[in-house]
Order: C-alpha cells, then sequence, then structure tokens
C-alpha cells in the first residue's frame, strides 16, 4: 500500500465518523479522542452490527416517544429465553437481562450479586436471547405468511425483538477489559448496557458494610472506554452510566479531587487506625462486626469540612467556605492549606487511618455526589440511571430535577430492587399506585424490576412443587394443561415451539435430492 493509499483510506474513514458523529443521536455526545485516533485503530473491512445498532435505534425511538409523552416502559429480569418469549408477548415493549439474577441463574458456579462471575456471562446470555428472539420472531413470520387474510386478520402480531438492556456491572477490567466486554455486548445484538461507578468484589451484604465506588475518573475512563469501542465499531448501541455511590459506604481510592469533600477521616487523634483495630481483633477471635461499631464510636468519622467546622468558630468557618466560591471540587490539598490560613485551631483529619481492612477510604455517601457525579458522566453517556438503596421519593424529585436541568432529552432508569419496601419509604397506597406514572413524568422512562425471577418463579415454581408432590400428574392435568387448554397459553406442541418451522426447512432444504435418477 502506498502512502497516498493509506493516507487517502484514512481521509475517508474520517470523514465517514465525523458525518455519523453529527447525527442528532451522536452529535450529544463529547469524546476526549478524535475521529482519526478511531479511524486508526478500525478493521480494514467494514464490520456490520446490524443486530445491536437496529435494536439500539429501536430503543432510542421508543426513549424519546416514551418521554414525551411521559408514560413509562417497564419491564423485568428475564435472562431465559422462554421467560423472555411471554414477557413480550404480554406487551412489554423492552427486556431487562439483569447481572444479578445471571450469577444464580447462568453460571457453572453460582452466587451472590458481587459480580464475581466470568466477565462475559451477561453478553453470552443476551446472546442466547437474542438468538431466541431472532427464532420467535422467524417462526412467528413463516406461520403468518401462510395464513389466510381472515386468519392473519385475527391473529395479533407479536413483537419478540424487544431491545434488551443489559448490566455491564463495573465493566470487568481495565480500559481494555471494557473494550472486549463491549464488544461482547454488540456483537450479542444487545439495544443498551449499563455500566457503573462500583468496585470489583467489593459488595458487602451482612457485615453492616455496602457497596464501594471507584473515583469519578475512574468512573468515566470505563464509561469512555466503552464509547470508544463502540466508535471503533461503528455501532449505534446505546451506554448508560448508573452511578451507585448513594449509600456507598467506601470508596476505592482518593485520586481525584471531586471526590475530596466526601471522603470521610479520623478526627479523634486519641483513636487508633481502624486497620490495626481490626488485625488485633481477629488475631484475638473477636468479633469483627462489633470490634468495628466500637471502633466508629471513637473515631470521630467525618468529612474535611465538616471537621473544620467543629475547630472553627462562626466567622472562621464562614471565611474558610469562601475557598469553594468558584468552584466546590477542591483538592485536600487545598482544603488544608486555606484552613490553616482561615481557623486558629488546628484541624485534626485523617483518612489514612480510616482505611478499612482491604484499603478502601470511608466515603460520606450524599444525594449531592451522586449528582455530581452523574452530571460529569453525561457527555459520554446515552442515558442515566442512579440507583438507590430505598426509593426515597424526595432523592429521586430531586436527582432527576437537577438532571433534567441540564439534560431533559435522555432517558433516566429506575430499579425497582427487590427488597424496597415502598409503603414504609413513605409512599401512600394512592402514591404507589401511580409510581411508575410518576417515574415517567420525571423522564424516568427506563423502569425495571430486576429480580423478579428470583421472587416471583421462586414463589410459582414452590407452590407449583408442593401440588404436584401432593396430587401428581392428576394435579399437573387440572392445574397446567386444562389451564393452559382454556388459556391457549404457549407451549411444547403449540405454534410457540415452532414445529411447523422446523418441518417446513426441512422440507425446503433437503426434500428434493437432485441427485436421483428419476
Ligand atoms: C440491577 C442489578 O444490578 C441486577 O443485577 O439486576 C441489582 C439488582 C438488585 O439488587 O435488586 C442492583 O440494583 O444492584
Amino acid at each position: 500500500m502506498t502512502v497516498a493509499t493509506r493516507d487517502s483510506r484514512l481521509q475517508a474513514e474520517v470523514e465517514k465518523i465525523e458525518n455519523w458523529w453529527k447525527s442528532e443521536k451522536q452529535s450529544r455526545l463529547q469524546r476526549p479522542y478524535s475521529a482519526l485516533d478511531v479511524a486508526r485503530m478500525r478493521n480494514s473491512i467494514e464490520l456490520n452490527h446490524h443486530v445491536s445498532s437496529q435494536q439500539a435505534t429501536k430503543l432510542w425511538k421508543l426513549f424519546e416517544d416514551k418521554i414525551a409523552k411521559q408514560e413509562p416502559l417497564l419491564t423485568y429480569g428475564a435472562v431465559d429465553p422462554i421467560l423472555l418469549s411471554q414477557l413480550s408477548k404480554a406487551g412489554l415493549e423492552i427486556g431487562y437481562v439483569s447481572g444479578a439474577v445471571c450469577g444464580f441463574s447462568n453460571v457453572a458456579e453460582p452466587s451472590m450479586d458481587t459480580a464475581d462471575y466470568p466477565w462475559d456471562t451477561v453478553p453470552n446470555t443476551v446472546q442466547k436471547l437474542v438468538n431466541s428472539q431472532l427464532w420467535h420472531d422467524r417462526r412467528q413470520n413463516h406461520l403468518r405468511s401462510l395464513m389466510t387474510p381472515e386468519e392473519l386478520a385475527a391473529t395479533p402480531e407479536i413483537d419478540y425483538l424487544v431491545p434488551l438492556i443489559a448490566d455491564g456491572d463495573m465493566g470487568f477490567g481495565s480500559t481494555t477489559g471494557i473494550m472486549k466486554l463491549t464488544k461482547k455486548f454488540v456483537e450479542a445484538g444487545v439495544a443498551m448496557f449499563h455500566l457503573d461507578d462500583l468496585a470489583i468484589g467489593m459488595k458487602r451484604f451482612t457485615i453492616g458494610e455496602g457497596r464501594t465506588v471507584v473515583p469519578t475518573c475512574e468512573y468515566l475512563k470505563r464509561l469512555t472506554a466503552a464509547r470508544f469501542q463502540l466508535d471503533l465499531m461503528g455501532a449505534e448501541t446505546l451506554l448508560m452510566g448508573r452511578a451507585d455511590s448513594l449509600h456507598a459506604e467506601y470508596i476505592t481510592s482518593v485520586i481525584d479531587p471531586r471526590d475530596h469533600g466526601y471522603v470521610q477521616g479520623v478526627t479523634n487523634p486519641e483513636c487508633e487506625p481502624l486497620l490495626a483495630t481490626m488485625v488485633k481483633a481477629q488475631r484475638e477471635g473477636s468479633d469483627y462486626k462489633s470490634t468495628r461499631k466500637a471502633w466508629l464510636a471513637k473515631a470521630g468519622l467525618m468529612t474535611f469540612d465538616e471537621a473544620v467546622e467543629q475547630v472553627a468558630t462562626p466567622e472562621e468557618y464562614a471565611s474558610y467556605m469562601a475557598l469553594f466560591k468558584d468552584s466546590k471540587f477542591k483538592s485536600i490539598t487545598d482544603r488544608r492549606a486555606h484552613a490553616a490560613k482561615t481557623v486558629s485551631q488546628p484541624v485534626f483529619f485523617d483518612w489514612e487511618a480510616a482505611r478499612s481492612t482491604d484499603g478502601q477510604y470511608f466515603f460520606k455517601h450524599t444525594l449531592e455526589h451522586v449528582i455530581d457525579r452523574a452530571i460529569a458522566a453525561l457527555p459520554v453517556t446515552d442515558a442515566t440511571w442512579a440507583r438507590m438503596d430505598a426509593p426515597k421519593w424526595d432523592e429521586i424529585v430531586e436527582f432527576h430535577e437537577k438532571l433534567r436541568a441540564i439534560d431533559n432529552r435522555r432517558a433516566y432508569g429506575f430499579g425497582y430492587t427487590g427488597r424496597y419496601d415502598y409503603l414504609a419509604a413513605g409512599f401512600t397506597e394512592e402514591q404507589f399506585k401511580n409510581l411508575h406514572w410518576e417515574l415517567a413524568n420525571l423522564g424516568i422512562v427506563f423502569q425495571t424490576q430486576p429480580i423478579y425471577a428470583c421472587q416471583g418463579l421462586n414463589m410459582v415454581s414452590l407452590e407449583f412443587g408442593k401440588m404436584f408432590k401432593r396430587e401428581g400428574i392428576y394435579g399437573y392435568d387440572r392445574d397446567i394443561i386444562q389451564l393452559c387448554k382454556k388459556n391457549n397459553t404457549d407451549g411444547f406442541e403449540t405454534s410457540w415451539c415452532g414445529a411447523k418451522l422446523s418441518d417446513d426447512q426441512m422440507f425446503a432444504a433437503d426434500s428434493l435430492d437432485v441427485t436421483l435418477p428419476f
């Protein structure tokens, strides 16, 4: 290849990418890299990612339509093709592929939602689901192509190709790892996937420690890595930023000054570091939870600004706060230097002494931080989800009002997490009934009950199993066969199973052996 051929090819690719980035959807994004960076790393043949791009475009239009009409797009976690076919038949317009449910049911070694399953578990599940969607779609097209006009008019058409939104968790790795995950998602045919800001393997469920997030810059790197891969592939696939810092108890590093105002340190100089306390307790065989609780009671954990407020006079504190006139994102170094100038008492604050046995820093989670983080991720993402541990209406409203003041065209997401207690969170029965509409009014059109399978399917399967043990096939006939016949439920011997498609494929493909001599 001559230099001239190489340059003209590169130039053509750059123009193609730049034109693509001018589309209504793409032009909403900002990239820290150029079209030339992308062009240089692309293949020399065009790779089409038709399913993912088409499904993403379909989802994008659905989002636009629902945002305009303030209507919800409800869905639930369906990681099994059979379940997904019925979700579509029920008229739900999107599907959700939950990481937690994949971790229970689509892996060789199941476990709780710590994202310790192999990195390609969710993309592989998407692949299986998309193939099943395409098969149902083909089966339906075939049957409809054989129908009389009357039959056709009397048979409702089902959209089996509902766009799938999948859980990419924390991306399972570094920049190149996330790029591989993204590639797999696109090749599998996903419409949208979300990446969050959680640290890998650091969720705790039962010992009074919650979630751990990574610094803001690391979260943005994750999202940008995914965006870069989508650009390399020329895929329309949507990327959703999920911010989990609300109710996160720890942060892995203090590298990013944007997080400094939320990191907590020890303010009691008499308190020994947490690590030393915990190691001693472990050696002595003391209880982890109560040792940690006793340490917390002594440490006087607070943020640097709170530590300043504790020792400053009101006037001094006001002078200290003047530091934030132009920007709220000041580093600990700036904060310390300004405190030394404005406050007469020394400020004792040690965030190193508060580091956990895994090295994390204590983090004061606030709605403000999750808002900061979600805003920082806007330029590189298509949609946003603030994950919450409890459905607090005031927080939901404040988050979405603040975000929508900056971007009211994007879709926002909400997860009806399994353990939510809506009435305890203060909803009246009437508000609860309308919740999905109220959320849609706030632009939260993507609404998922991610772990339906754990609750709903467990319940159905348990009740069925008890009945079957008691009554045998007689009970099966009464509760399943007869009811399925009455309701025309899909099953093994109905058109749903694709028997006609199978037979007709065989007739079409191998019925005529042209080599036979008669
Ligand atoms: C959505 C989620 O990431 C999932 O894996 O399904 C979980 C679900 C849950 O805890 O209910 C999450 O919200 O973290």
